[in-house]
């Protein structure tokens, strides 16, 4: 069992019973280009948050956790994202975005293309999950919760974009299964306003979960003294 410093106190786990999520690290939500930029949500500022995640995820990786990938989207006729009998169809700002901007059509957040990609500054390894999902909750139409159940994993430490959209959703469905959940504030980022990042990690710390920091998650699986016998 490791302690990790977090809001609104540590939480203790242990690695091997722990996965870190990276969730939508896409083109679509981290790059100029892409889907929420065109959709006039500010991405300026998602170069640490890229940075970020590389840290937090070769920490977790070499304390033995398994790492999860998330990849948001739908084929490119988009029958996965529901048709006006979803609210999906009517929520969804990329599927707005291609209404108003038909030229758009089978780009945004489509399998195979450039904005459904992961950033290439992140790159999954062997061993890791890749896991596609067509809602913004990783638990929703997918098989995370028997990934998760089947390694006897409890905790989850969260990273990516957008803390208040898919971060937030699948934290909270994580809660009501059961699972521990942790955000790495500083390995996120929020779609919209900041104060949309500061009321789910209000959010979360109050209600569903704890926030830390990825400088504090690294001490905590890797601690000095053990970096230095390595
Ligand atoms: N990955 C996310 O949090 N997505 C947020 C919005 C969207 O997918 O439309």
């Amino acid at each position: 069992m490791i302690s990790l410093d977090a809001r609104p106190e540590a939480i203790a786990f242990t690695p091997e019973q722990s996965a870190l999520i990276v969730v939508d690290m896409q083109n679509a939500y981290a790059s100029q280009g892409g889907y929420l930029d065109l959709a006039g949500f500010d991405v300026s500022a998602t170069r640490p948050v890229i940075d970020n995640i590389n840290i937090a995820v070769a920490a977790a990786r070499a304390a033995g956790m398994l790492i999860v990938w998330f990849q948001n989207g739908w084929d490119d006729r988009y029958v996965e994202a529901g048709g006006p009998g979803s609210p999906n169809f009517h929520k969804s700002n990329a599927l707005k975005t291609m209404r108003k901007q038909p030229e758009l059509q089978g780009k945004l957040l489509a399998k195979g293309g450039w904005d459904y990609q992961l950033v290439d500054e992140l790159v999954p390894q062997p061993g890791d999950i890749v896991l596609p999902k067509p809602r913004y909750s990783g638990f929703f139409n997918t098989p995370l919760d028997s990934l998760l159940r089947s390694r006897g994993i409890r905790h989850l430490v969260f990273t990516g974009i957008a803390t208040n959209v898919c971060v937030e959703s699948t934290l909270r469905d994580g809660f009501f299964l059961e699972y521990f959940g942790v955000v790495l504030a500083d390995a996120t980022h929020q779609a919209g306003p900041e104060f949309a990042q500061k009321a789910a990690l209000f959010n979360i710390e109050t209600f569903f979960g704890w926030v830390s920091t990825v400088a504090e998650f690294c001490d905590a699986v890797s601690p000095p003294s053990l970096a230095r016998i390595a």
